[in-house]
């Protein structure tokens, strides 16, 4: 992981538009927690429209170590999954390589809890800056022992074979990360665990659970399960990321002359919040042929370009769009007035601290963007274009990729080499849809 060049820039050119039919790759969070609900489970689990980016393939290879029977992806990302049941992994011979996936090491922790031998996790440079904490505090107080550094930060040590008991958690932020730790973790636990969220999170874990046949009770914004239940194997079809497709939203939407249709994209409402927040600002965004597939809801939609308006960002909508304000500030960027966003400050423990990368991006291009602790305050100016430096975030990337649509000089995007760890293909599509995008390095 994280072994392509470091130097891989994007060069992309002023102008264009987005027309035609794209499909972007699997949701990240559900392909992640398919292969990890997939090992644990009694049976085999068919996966298929598996997210092949390098944060989940850094899943898959550590579930491999640790002795499951894994086929695939193949090149159309159908993975067969041999759970070996709750009890059933071996002790790995090497450190797990988390990579840059937070999802990974936080959900991990939670699952490794509960096995009988110790497991010590890495991962990359943005990774070992992360907290922890938010995970190793409460598993402690459900009897895990794991070690960080004294930042709280990975390496993670977690150690095996400690009796988990389950706990009652208020959780202080709004994280499905957390939540997802604790419940899985909870697997493992005698008795009841239940997490309490202060604002509703992605909850790809819990109908997860349920789709492996556990039993997992939701109540207002608790959740809790009992543990010692089985997994029972299933069959996964992974929609398209909606956080990948809202690259593709904004684009089309800042873009004049755009029309363009995102092709069976996850619309699971704890993820929807990008949709809402461009429709306040005068999107036109229209969602297609609902459907259900695999217990997760489905949707064709269709952006055509409109003229957007700068507006206040509804706290609520926050952590329902959590991944996609960096995108969202490039729509920002080219609305009409001015643009606030606050109640946002787990935005500076991303894979950057996506407030302030962002808003000197944004001021590189020539936009009035005012960092605050928890937000930004987007003036629209004029965009020009330049330099990015993407910190090695690839959400920061794309979303400036997609800036030059109507930016008036070309944009230079660098350290992309991240993108391929959500979104494998992203230079390609994007071409086909219609920018001028090309990789140097
Ligand atoms: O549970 C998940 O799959 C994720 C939860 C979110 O993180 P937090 O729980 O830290 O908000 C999100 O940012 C991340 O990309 C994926
Ligand atoms: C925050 C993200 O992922 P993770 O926490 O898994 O690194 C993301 O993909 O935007």
């Amino acid at each position: 992981m994280g072994h392509a060049s470091a130097a891989l820039q994007f060069i992309v050119q002023p102008g264009g538009h987005l027309q035609g039919r794209v499909r972007v790759p699997g949701d990240k969070s559900i392909s992640h927690r398919s292969i990890m609900l997939g090992s644990l489970a009694d049976g085999t689990t068919h996966v298929s429209g598996f997210l092949q980016g390098e944060d989940c393939l850094c899943t898959l290879k550590a579930f491999r170590s640790m002795g499951v029977d894994i086929e695939g992806p193949s090149a159309s990302g159908e993975v067969t999954i041999h759970g070996v049941g709750l009890h059933g992994l071996q002790a790995p011979s090497t450190d797990l390589d988390m990579g840059n996936s937070g999802t990974s090491m936080r959900l991990m922790s939670g699952l490794m809890s509960g096995q009988a031998f110790d497991v010590r996790m890495t991962g990359d440079a943005s990774l070992s800056k992360r907290p922890m904490k938010r995970v190793t505090v409460p598993l402690a107080s459900m009897g895990a022992v794991i070690e960080a550094t004294s930042a709280g930060t990975p390496p993670l040590l977690v150690r095996g074979g400690k009796a988990l008991q389950g706990i009652d958690y208020a959780m202080p932020m709004a994280s499905a990360q957390v939540k997802s730790s604790l419940l899985l973790a909870g697997l493992y636990a005698a008795g009841e665990t239940s997490v309490t969220e202060p604002a509703p999170t992605r909850d790809h874990t819990e109908r997860m659970l349920r789709g492996f046949g556990y039993e997992v009770v939701t109540e207002g914004n608790r959740i809790r399960l009992q543990g010692g239940g089985r997994l029972t194997a299933t069959t996964i079809d992974v929609p398209s990321d909606i956080s990948s497709a809202a690259f593709f939203m904004v684009g089309a939407s800042i873009a004049e002359g755009s029309d363009l249709i995102i092709e069976h994209v996850g619309i699971n409402p704890t993820r929807t919040g990008v949709i809402d927040i461009l429709r306040l600002m005068g999107a036109n965004l229209e969602v297609l042929n609902e459907r259900e597939v695999g217990g997760e809801p489905v949707a064709d939609i269709r952006v055509r370009s409109s003229a957007l308006q700068g507006i206040q960002i509804p706290e609520h909508l926050v952590p329902l769009a959590i991944d996609e304000f960096p995108a969202l500030f490039i729509a920002a960027a080219f609305a009409q007035g001015q643009t606030v966003l606050t109640g946002a400050e787990e935005l500076r423990v991303k894979e950057s601290d996506r407030i302030q990368v962002m808003a000197d991006g944004l001021i590189a291009c020539g936009v009035d963007a005012q960092p605050t602790p928890d937000g930004i305050v987007i003036n629209p100016g004029n965009f020009s274009g330049g330099t990015i430096e993407s910190h090695g975030d690839h959400r920061i990337a794309m979303s400036f990729a997609m800036a030059a649509l109507r930016a008036t000089q070309p944009i230079t995007i660098n350290d992309c080499a991240n993108v391929n760890t959500s979104f494998p293909g992203f230079v390609e599509l994007a071409a086909t849809a219609g920018m001028n995008i090309r990789t140097v390095g």
